[in-house]
């Protein structure tokens, strides 16, 4: 149930989307799919999909300039990473988060995670390097139950390059 406005073809290779448990299970989810899981609360009954989506992702940068990390827009706002999360990421996560440096939300996290928590579809629509990945990643711990060992979330990216980023963040 992806917003129809907007085709899996049509966005920039960067783009992430976060699928939170697919309420069809005969539609596929597209190859830029970042994450799925099945167990988000409220996934059965969930609204459609959210887009979000940054000003500046309007603006792409040519390629050389996008391939390496942006200075993050992380302390205008208003609430810390561990107040937009508002308890519903473990407690361990969230200091881990802080231990690195994470404190204030970048823009995309700020008003995506919101919407990610509830558990509600969300597509992320930013600038690569505007920390769409620890806001997916966010939404994931948050549903996952550490104490049992089957597969709960499966991140999918289109390029190893990629994956090991995720894998590092
Ligand atoms: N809230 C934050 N505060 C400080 N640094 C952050 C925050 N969120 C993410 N970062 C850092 O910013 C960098 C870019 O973040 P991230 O990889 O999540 O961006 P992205 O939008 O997913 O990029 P891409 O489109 O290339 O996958 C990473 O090095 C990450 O560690």
């Amino acid at each position: 149930p992806l917003s129809s406005s907007v085709s899996s073809t049509s966005l920039p290779r960067h783009q992430h989307r976060l699928l939170a448990g697919s309420r069809n299970p005969r539609r596929p989810a597209p190859m830029a799919a970042a994450a799925s899981t099945a167990t988000l609360s409220g996934c059965a009954r969930a609204p459609p999909s959210t887009l979000i989506s940054s000003p500046s992702s309007t603006r792409l940068a040519p390629f050389a300039s996008r391939s390496r990390p942006r200075r993050l827009r992380a302390a205008a706002a208003a609430a810390t990473l561990r107040e937009v999360c508002s308890g519903r990421v473990p407690d361990h996560v969230l200091q881990r988060a802080e231990d690195v440096g994470y404190i204030s939300p970048t823009e995309v996290q700020e008003q995506s995670l919101p919407v990610l928590l509830s558990g509600q579809d969300c597509i992320l629509h930013a600038q690569t390097g505007s920390g769409k990945t620890l806001a997916y990643l966010l939404a994931v711990f948050s549903a996952i139950d550490v104490g049992r060992s089957s597969v709960q979330a499966l991140v999918i990216v289109p390029t190893r390059e990629l994956g090991i980023q995720v894998r590092l963040l």
